[in-house]
């Protein structure tokens, strides 16, 4: 529905809808194409240029970069050994951005149209509720907020269509899918800090950059980084980098990063950004629990924000819906619907129910919400097993439990690891830093968790979540004819000859811990 007209007995900037989606992410994509053809009335709303996160400011740009990581890690790795001139490739980081941005800058006409094909109505600005079931959509220019100033009013959505004047939306059922925005850090100089959006928007990166937290972000960025020559420091305030995945093998991978020339500093925390006499700047960390509170002073170019990211709802004044908000979000039901305002759905990084702020998580939320629209019958989102990857050169992956959360749970399991740098697939591409984890189901040899690193174990990973949906053992794969040589062939059958092993020796594994 393109055209909807004003109702005539509302004021003239009133338009009324069926369902109003706030946001044009993955998960606010994916409702409004579930919603094609259902006859329903649809609007949707974002206060930056159409597409969210994942495509504009998120895992696809970054996947840009970690690939050009990828080639000139390979080329590096096999210099003087399969390859002569490797040490010489380099990241052209002007060039790359050029590429990265020929993925980003098709994004927000094409998701314009592809809503409007959908027949959902567009509007730009901030959507702000005004009742129970209205809400207006009004410019949205906040220096130093989340959002560049200008962003919006964008030029992809045509004037009148909101941006310019707000205009107010009434509707039946409202879906909150407005993601996350960075958590803030308090600390003196913070208005100095680049944020992942501005970070993945310039042309050209600074010399030295210093990480604030040691997760996703800061990793993948650093490993870009580094295949391009710069100096990089990462302040971690846990004891450990990607603190989520195994730290057997995390720990492996900060050890690999280290090997690149990154610092890596775990149990600091920021406390400063300040401005040094060269116009550069200082990191101050202190040094938590440690030898009587050590601090740190690292001289840098840029301090980028990898310290986590907090559902993006306050700007939505839920108050004046009565939709309960907390840190962790929209509070929803397991359906995803507000435990207040029985109208509201929330979808994708802003669900207030825990779970990780991942694309395919928000398009799972997204399938559920729009399961509910249309049967009038919530149900929770299929969100597990669910697999997850850190894109480092090598990379983490994940999915199940990891052996900590198996012993905190009480979960009993048998563990196979390996270090497989060594062997064949991982040595034909010289590639020293790789291993595996697998935990087992005792008796039944279903699989409870996988935890691989190494190159392209975040496609790997998703034969392992396959084999958890399906309740497969590892001997329901291994007798699958899998292609030769190739990973899953290789940590497959060596996991399998190790169960066998113990299973007759009852000796226990050699391993990485
Ligand atoms: C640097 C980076 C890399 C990432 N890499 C990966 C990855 O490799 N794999 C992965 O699975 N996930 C990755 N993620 C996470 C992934 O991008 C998010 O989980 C996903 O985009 C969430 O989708 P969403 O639809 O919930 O929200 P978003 O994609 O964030 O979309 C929300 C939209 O709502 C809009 N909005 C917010 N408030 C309002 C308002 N009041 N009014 C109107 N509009 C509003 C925003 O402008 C935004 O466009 C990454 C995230 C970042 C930051
Ligand atoms: N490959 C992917 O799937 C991918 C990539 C990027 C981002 N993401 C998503 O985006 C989210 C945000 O990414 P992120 O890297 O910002 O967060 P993160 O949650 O992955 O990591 C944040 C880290 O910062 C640390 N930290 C927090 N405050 C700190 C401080 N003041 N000083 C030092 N350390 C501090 C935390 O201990 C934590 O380890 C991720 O949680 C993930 O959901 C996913």
């Amino acid at each position: 529905m393109s055209e909807t007209p004003p109702d005539s007995a509302s004021p003239a900037a009133e338009r009324r809808y069926d369902v109003v989606v706030i946001g044009s992410g993955p998960a606010a994509g994916t409702v409004v194409s579930g919603l094609k053809d259902s006859g329903k009335r649809v609007a949707a709303v974002d206060r930056r240029r159409f597409g969210g996160t994942c495509a504009l400011r998120g895992c696809n740009p970054k996947k840009v970069l970690l690939n050009a990581a990828k080639v000139v890690d390979a080329a590096r790795r096999s210099h003087g050994v399969m390859v002569e001139g490797g040490n010489t490739v380099d990241i052209d980081w002007p060039r790359l951005h050029a590429f990265q941005t020929s993925f980003t800058d098709p994004v927000p006409p094409s998701r314009v149209d592809q809503f409007r094909e959908a027949g959902a109505d567009c509007f730009a600005g901030n959507a702000r509720f005004t009742a129970a079931d209205t809400l207006v959509v009004e410019p949205w220019d906040v220096p130093g907020g989340d959002v560049p100033a200008g962003d919006v009013p964008g030029g992809e959505v045509p004037a009148g269509e909101g941006g310019a004047a707000p205009i107010t939306l009434r509707f039946e059922q409202v879906v909150i899918a407005t993601g996350s925005i960075p958590v803030p850090i308090d600390v003196p100089g913070k208005e100095r800090l680049t944020l992942s959006d501005q970070f993945l928007d310039v042309a050209d990166v600074p010399e030295r950059i210093v990480f604030i937290g040691g997760g996703y972000i800061s990793l993948e960025f650093a490993h870009a980084l580094l295949r391009a020559d710069r100096e990089v420091t990462i302040l971690e305030a846990t004891p450990h980098i990607l603190d989520p995945f195994d730290h057997v093998l995390a720990d492996r991978l900060a050890d690999r990063t280290r090997g690149l020339g990154a610092r890596i500093e775990c149990g600091v925390k920021l406390t400063a950004i300040e401005d040094a006499p060269d116009g550069s700047l200082i990191a101050v960390a202190e040094r938590e629990n440690g030898a009587d509170g050590e601090t740190l002073r690292i001289s840098c170019d840029a301090v980028v924000h990898g310290a986590g990211r907090t559902p993006a709802v306050e700007s939505l004044a839920c108050d004046a819906a009565g939709i309960d908000c907390d840190e962790q979000g929209v509070t929803v039901t397991d359906e995803l619907v507000s435990t207040s305002n029985s109208r509201v759905f929330a979808a994708g990084d802003c669900a207030g129910l825990g779970h990780p702020m991942l694309t395919p998580v928000a398009e799972a939320h997204g399938d559920a919400v729009v399961q509910a629209i249309l049967t009038g019958t919530p149900a929770a989102p299929n969100v597990s097993p669910l697999p997850s990857a850190a894109f480092t050169e090598p990379e983490l992956a994940a999915v199940g439990l990891t052996a900590k959360e198996a012993e905190e749970q009480g979960v009993a399991f048998d563990l196979l690891e390996a270090d497989i740098g060594t062997k064949g697939a991982l040595r034909k591409r010289c590639e020293p830093c790789a291993g595996y984890r697998l935990l087992l189901e005792p008796k039944t040899g279903k699989l409870l968790g996988a935890h691989l690193l190494g190159p392209d174990m975040a496609e790997l990973i998703n034969l392992f979540a396959v084999a958890m949906k399906h309740g497969l053992t590892l001997a329901d794969l291994v007798a699958v004819p899998l292609t030769y040589p190739s990973l899953a062939a290789e940590i497959l059958q060596d996991a399998f000859d190790q169960a066998e092993q113990s299973a007759s020796t009852g000796a226990s594994k050699a391993g990485l811990s």
